[in-house]
């Protein structure tokens, strides 16, 4: 197990796409994202490396925090704002190379077993899912629910959370009335008919984050 704390992140990270190419990453940093995610899927090192290095020059010069998912070599080596990983990711990345690095982490769980698995470790935040079901990816588990959320949310205290899975924007305002600091999309925006529009309205209602 880690030793140590990792470097904190601002309390409420606002809006907090999750996205798949540095097309997505450009886009929503120009219009006004300030917490991002590169997550693509089930490639060698090799195979996004060049993304990864194209992403992060991307946030540095909007001043953004992006959170690289899976690739938490890239993300130090290249040194990004930060690593996002699941559950089984834990067992087998180095955690303690990710903290000397001085990258912010944040760690996925989806019910109370897998919350305070990832507390011990004082991630730098805490995502909480998946909220609502969702279409984007298979989940083992069943929708947590948002008495489920609050429940969470309310344990961690003023701990910074990330609330995603199945939030349209119409369900934008239910999610944050459990005090969550942060919701993270896919879908609402790299679905919508009108993804600026659908960015916009969600910056209004989330805001970018407390550094944003
Ligand atoms: C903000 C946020 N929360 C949860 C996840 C899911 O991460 P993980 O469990 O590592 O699953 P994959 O995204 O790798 O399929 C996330 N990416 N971002
Ligand atoms: C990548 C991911 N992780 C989840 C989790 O609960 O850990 S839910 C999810 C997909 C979220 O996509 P959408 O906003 O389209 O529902
Ligand atoms: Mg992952």
């Amino acid at each position: 197990m880690s030793k140590a704390a990792f470097p904190a992140v601002p309390q409420r990270l606002g809006l907090y796409p999750v996205v798949d190419s540095v097309e997505w990453i450009e886009r929503l940093l120009g219009a006004g994202v300030r917490t991002i995610q590169l997550r693509i899927k089930d490639k060698l090192d090799e195979e996004v490396e060049d993304d990864i290095v194209a992403a992060i020059k991307l946030a540095q010069r909007y001043e953004a925090r992006l959170f690289i998912n899976d690739y938490w070599r890239l993300a130090i080596k290249y040194r990004a704002y930060g690593v996002h990983l699941g559950q089984e990711d834990m067992d087998v990345a180095n955690l303690d190379a990710i903290r000397d690095a001085g990258l912010r982490l944040g760690l996925s769980t989806h019910d109370v077993m897998e919350m305070e698995r990832a507390r011990a470790l004082r991630p730098s935040y805490i995502a909480l899912g998946h909220v609502f079901p969702t279409n984007t990816k298979q989940m083992p588990s069943a929708p947590q629910g948002l008495a489920q959320l609050a429940a969470h949310i309310k344990k961690l205290g003023d701990y910074p959370t990330v609330a995603i899975g199945g939030i349209s924007i119409d369900r934008v305002p239910a999610v944050l009335a459990t005090g969550v600091g942060s919701v993270a999309v896919v879908s609402a925006i790299t679905h919508a008919a009108d993804w600026q529009a659908a960015t916009g309205q969600l910056l209004e209602m989330v805001g970018a984050g407390d550094e944003g």
